[in-house]
């Protein structure tokens, strides 16, 4: 709702109520219209303040309206009634102005913000525009380059630069409504003529047609084939170009468009599934509502390799003390240094002071006695993680919780190795650590519920999205990953050439196809893992393991020296090794040709459809069967991993998302087509719960739960 009083005799004050935002949902907007007119009706009411309860002004729309039977008065009719007010309105924006909430305040003949404040016009994000005049007004206030910045980027300013840039009259540390019913009683009975921004010519620019092809080069190139930023790019061009009548008409097209639109569904349930994930639950019943974290002050990290050093950096950002552990003394300096350096940017780039006296750096494990929790992040090598678990728990004080960074061991074998197993979670980081927003927290089946809620907190707090999942090999994400690069490798054997297969996986929208991204990795990880799993055994015949299809080429690949791009070849060849420039390999083109004809394979024509149904579609497979293991819990989680940890097109929403757009009769289908082609593949083999679901009539991705919970309850 929107609650109207009148402050000081003579201000009408609108108080948008409706928590946790203040979106603007239906009632909301009426309440505004109503409070509008009465004041506007009150003769002794000289002029208006609009304002958030709780300390937020407004979170924008209300999302979960979308999608439904749109009731109350629109928006563009309630913001031109306020611009078109006689007396002055003034929004007091605390915490927030985003989106429809920001559109609301440019409504407003004046803006006075708290320091606080951040604004921007998001719905680039959702899949949309800013289609409540938005794309039609900030032009005119900001300028075209500004504007074009803001709304395809959705980036939220502070208020600082929102006063910079002209989006705000004024910044106060003070309390906001107070500033701006002072400001509002000092411009009342002042004309208005110059405060109506859609009366505004929009600023000139003499070179509007390079600017505006400038700006559609890097949206396309950045948005992987998202149609949002495109048509954010086209409303902008109409503010420049048309005037604002036809500009809004122009708006309202291209948001009718965006509005239906598959991508638009992705975002929203993409924006709903990162916030879904914070609910986490466990098989045993523990739930992130009854299970209370520890508060965690001093954390150490052990190993400070490229993952180390990461882990360390934002854990010192978020002001936590950290002990930093590396046992070679070679090592131990230079991650000094890197992280050093790290911290140094960092703070440059947010205008802070470097924490670094956050952290103390050790060549001793004996340093870490006092701390809460600690991430051990050593090589990957399951003996030598057990003989640091079994130091840690002879020096850590009692309570300490020990996590590991492990890719994908056994977290229950090495909680063993501690008289606490209870105390033992997975904290699985994603390179760079400290950028990357995605965190795997692994309970094994002995973790207790407080040490999994310990750890989805201080992700938190280091800012990622936690992600709680079940303990297999390679968790989610890996575990997934591992039948697409599989497909990837036998579509190669099979007549297809890396770039072929990278160039439909980036066309789909990853930013790097699987042989690209390889390259990225090192191909050495997994020839390490796969070694250690008995995969890699000279003198085997070639293209079987255990009973299943088994390509080679990889380890064929790591045997010559070429790790990817540390190297200076893989899949693709560099100029030199650390070049991030992929180019073709001819040599690698001939040693394909080579394989096939040794194993007696004939290379046939291989189109756009079954690279990315084969890669994607066994990919979605394994995410069912990690649904019926109870590995995850719902598809949201499975679909943050890949969107925030994989490159996975945010645009797409995620695999289990995509399956669900696709149809999961189709998904169906077409595996068991390819399984039948490839009987020697069990990954394209259709889960259980696929066919459930497909049984019990392919019920919409948000009711699969329902159907997940029967399986379970059969096991
Ligand atoms: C043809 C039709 C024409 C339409 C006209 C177009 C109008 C306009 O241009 C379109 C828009 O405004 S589009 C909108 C543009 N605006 C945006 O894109 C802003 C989106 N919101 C955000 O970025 C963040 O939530 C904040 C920064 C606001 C707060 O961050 P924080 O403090 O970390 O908190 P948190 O954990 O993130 O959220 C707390 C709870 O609030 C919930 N909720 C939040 N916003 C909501 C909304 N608008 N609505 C509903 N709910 C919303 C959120 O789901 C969560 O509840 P849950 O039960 O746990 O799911
Ligand atoms: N690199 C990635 O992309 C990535 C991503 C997620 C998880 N991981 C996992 O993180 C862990 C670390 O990987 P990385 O890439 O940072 O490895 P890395 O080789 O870069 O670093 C490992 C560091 O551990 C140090 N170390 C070894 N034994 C030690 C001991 N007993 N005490 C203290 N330090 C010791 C080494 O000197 C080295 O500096 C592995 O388990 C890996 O699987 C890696």
């Amino acid at each position: 709702m929107a609650q109207y009083t009148r402050i000081s005799g003579s201000v009408g004050l609108i108080t948008l109520k409706n928590p946790p935002v203040n979106a603007l949902s239906a009632v909301v907007r009426q309440g505004i219209v109503d409070s509008v007119e009465r004041a506007l009706g009150e003769p002794e009411v000289k002029c208006l303040v609009i304002c958030g309860q709780s300390g937020k002004f407004c979170g924008g729309a209300d999302i979960r309206e979308f999608g439904k039977k749109m009731t109350g008065p629109p928006l563009i009719p309630v913001f031109h009634a306020i611009e078109a007010a006689a007396k002055p309105v003034v929004a007091a924006i605390e915490g927030i102005a985003l989106g429809g909430g920001l559109e609301l305040a440019l409504g407003c003949h004046y803006r006075i913000a708290h320091s606080k404040a951040k604004l921007g016009l998001p719905e680039v994000t959702l899949g949309l525009l800013p289609a409540a005049a938005g794309s039609q007004r900030l032009p005119r206030l900001i300028g075209v380059p500004a504007a074009l910045d803001l709304i395809t980027t959705g980036r939220h300013v502070t208020a600082a630069e929102a006063l910079q840039l002209g989006i705000v009259d004024q910044v106060t540390d003070h309390n906001t409504v107070d500033a701006a019913v002072k400001f509002a009683l000092s411009v009342a009975g002042q004309s208005l003529d110059a405060r109506r921004i859609s009366t505004f010519p929009c600023p000139r620019l003499s070179n509007l047609d390079a600017v505006f092809e400038a700006a559609m080069q890097k949206v396309r190139q950045a948005a992987r084939g998202a149609i949002a930023p495109v048509a954010c790019v086209q409303a902008v061009r109409a503010a420049a170009t048309l005037p604002y009548a036809q500009g809004l008409e122009r708006e309202k097209e291209l948001m009718a468009t965006l509005f239906t639109s598959g991508q638009a569904r992705a975002l929203q349930y993409s924006f709903f599934a990162q916030r879904a994930v914070g609910r986490w639950s466990m098989p045993s019943g523990a739930r992130w509502d009854t299970s209370k974290p520890k508060p965690i002050r001093k954390a150490a990290v052990i190993g400070l390799g490229t993952m180390g050093r990461g882990i360390t950096v934002g854990l010192a950002q978020a002001g936590l003390s950290v002990v930093a552990v590396e046992t070679q003394e070679k090592q131990l300096m230079e991650a000094k240094q890197a992280v050093s350096g790290m911290l140094e940017r960092g703070a440059k780039k947010r205008g802070v002071s470097p924490p670094l006296g956050n952290i103390s750096y050790s060549s001793n494990i004996k340093t870490v006695g006092d701390v809460d929790l600690v991430i051990e992040a050593v090589f990957e090598d399951m003996a030598l993680k057990k003989e640091v678990f079994q130091q840690l728990s002879a020096v850590c004080r009692p309570g300490t919780f020990l996590c590991t960074n492990t890719s994908g061991l056994d977290i229950d074998d090495l909680a063993s190795q501690t008289p606490n197993p209870e105390l033992v979670v997975g904290m699985h980081f994603f390179a760079p650590a400290h950028v990357m927003k995605l965190l795997e927290v692994v309970y094994g089946p002995r973790s207790s519920p407080q040490a999994v809620a310990t750890a989805m907190q201080l992700g938190k707090v280091i800012g990622k999205v936690s992600v709680a999942v079940g303990n297999c090999q390679g968790f989610v994400g890996n575990r997934m990953l591992s039948p697409y690069l599989s497909q990837a490798n036998f579509l190669l054997e099979e007549g297809a050439t890396p770039e072929f297969v990278d160039q439909v996986l980036e066309e789909f929208g990853f930013a790097m196809g699987a042989f690209r991204m390889s390259d990225l990795s090192g191909l050495d990880v997994g020839w390490r893992v796969r070694k250690a799993a008995g995969l890699v055994v000279p003198g085997k015949p070639a293209r079987m393991r255990q009973g299943c299809r088994y390509s080679p080429l990889g380890d064929l690949l790591c045997e010559q020296g070429r790790f990817g791009q540390k190297t200076g070849s893989g899949w693709y060849q560099y100029d030199k090794p650390g070049s991030r420039v992929a180019k073709p390999d001819p040599w690698l083109h001939s040693f394909l040709e080579e394989y096939r004809a040794r194993h007696g394979l004939v290379a046939r024509r291989i189109d756009h459809q079954e690279v990315l149904e084969r890669c994607l579609y066994s990919l979605i497979n394994e995410g069912f069967r990690i649904l019926e293991e109870g590995i995850a819990a719902g598809p949201e989680d499975i679909d943050v991993i890949y969107v925030l940890g994989y490159s996975w097109p945010r645009h797409r929403g995620g695999p289990m998302f995509y399956a669900d757009m696709v149809g999961l009769t189709r998904v169906l289908e077409r595996l068991e087509f390819y399984h039948q082609a490839h009987p020697d593949v069990p990954s394209l083999q259709p889960c259980n719960l696929l066919r459930k679901l497909v049984a019990s009539g392919t019920p919409p991705i948000h009711r699969w739960r329902e159907v997940i919970k029967k399986v379970h309850s059969q096991l």
